[in-house]
């Protein structure tokens, strides 16, 4: 028998071997797994972090000691390694399948209705409205504006948490309340930003949806409050919030009982000076697989650019954004706040017929 009509015949028997070895392997490793996903419920009880670094040290070091070879003590590191670092994985992926804002908790799409209008149901919507209520007259002409182009949900600043304490604060529930007035003569919805946890029960009274801003995300006490009530909330994604921590700010609010959020992208912080933050698309994708909740976009403050605000727009959409946000001023050259970023109305009509005509708003913005 020569070696090249044994080889092959060898080479197959150490092959089922290993197959052998491998099946036994991934028994091991599968038992090891359930093994540390019950570490990591414990864990979880316990309130301790997954990672343990000592006590990985602790098993490689054990580990080595042992190493009967052929592989030398750095692979069996390596090996091992990648072995704590899979099994930490687990743990972790366990635990955020408790977040109630998972979509491993809950497999539907979680809908805001507000009045004929449905957040969140498959129909793209429009908001749009001033950044900040300034007046009833401003604020009706904006109304007017939006009411003719089919937008059924307006947003309007009340209490504005500026960069500069020397810029305009906001008219407060002053505010709120020319919205509301007209809000109910134009048939709109509203949606305004609350700062302040004490005033989130009194915005019942005035608003459809309290807005929790970007520099709020993680303000736990108002997200608790927001907790506290059956308010539609709509939060931003911080400035610089990983989607991680958007969510876990989100699940303040679901955990306090309130499971009617939406949240919204707004922009985030980079090196990038060509916008005035960086509209992180992938954001929406991967919010809608991550989370059941309904996921907008907000144009205005993520681009701070009227030139690309409808192609943008139309981005967001098409990377399946349950809603636009965009601000429109009957005169943004005297706006008390964001006047550089702000559409006029003829800018917001051509805007509305620049996104329509892709076909990705559908009819969902029409009363
Ligand atoms: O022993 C633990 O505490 C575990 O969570 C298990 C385990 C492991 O895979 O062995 C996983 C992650 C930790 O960083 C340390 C060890």
């Amino acid at each position: 028998m020569n070696n090249e009509e044994k080889q092959p015949s060898s080479l197959e028997s150490l092959r089922s071997e290993l197959n052998g070895i491998n099946r036994q392997l991934l028994e091991l490793l599968s038992r090891r797994a359930e093994t540390v996903r019950e570490i990591g419920r414990i864990k979880e009880k316990q309130g301790g972090p997954e990672f343990d670094p000592v006590r990985e040290q602790e098993m490689l070091t054990e580990l080595v000691a042992a190493n009967p070879g052929p592989f030398d003590d750095k692979t069996i590191r390596h090996l091992f390694k990648q072995i704590f670092q899979a099994s930490l994985d687990l743990q972790v992926q366990e635990r955020k399948k408790e977040l109630l804002v998972s979509r491993r908790v809950r497999k539907e799409d979680t809908t805001i209705q507000l009045g004929s209008t449905v957040i969140g149901g498959g129909r793209p919507v429009m908001i749009a409205g001033p950044c900040s209520v300034e007046s009833y007259e401003q604020t009706r002409a904006a109304a007017a504006a939006l009411k003719a182009a089919g937008v059924t949900v307006m947003r309007g600043g009340a209490f504005k948490p500026r960069t500069s304490p020397y810029d305009f604060q906001g008219l407060g529930i002053e505010g709120l309340r020319i919205l509301k007035e007209v809000a109910a003569e134009f048939g709109l919805k509203t949606i305004s930003e609350i700062v302040d946890p004490a005033h989130v029960e009194l915005a019942a009274e005035y608003i459809d949806v309290i807005q929790i801003g970007a520099r709020n995300m993680q303000n736990f006490e108002l997200l608790k409050a927001a907790g506290g009530v059956k308010t539609p909330i709509l939060l931003k994604r911080g400035l610089a919030a990983t989607i991680d921590e958007f969510l876990n700010a989100a699940e303040y609010i679901l955990a306090g009982g309130n499971s009617q959020v939406m949240l919204i992208e707004r922009g985030i912080r980079t090196y990038e000076k060509a916008t005035r933050n960086t509209l992180d698309i992938s954001a929406v994708p991967i919010l809608k697989q991550e989370s059941h909740l309904p996921v907008l976009v907000d144009v205005t403050h993520s681009t701070g650019r009227k030139d690309i605000m409808a192609p943008c727009a139309k981005a967001a959409l098409a990377a399946g954004a349950d809603g636009i946000m965009v601000e429109v001023h009957p005169n943004p050259a005297v706006a008390l706040s964001d006047a550089a970023q702000q559409l006029d109305i003829p800018q917001f009509e051509r805007f509305m017929a620049d996104v329509r005509s892709s076909g990705l708003l559908k009819d969902g913005v029409l009363a």
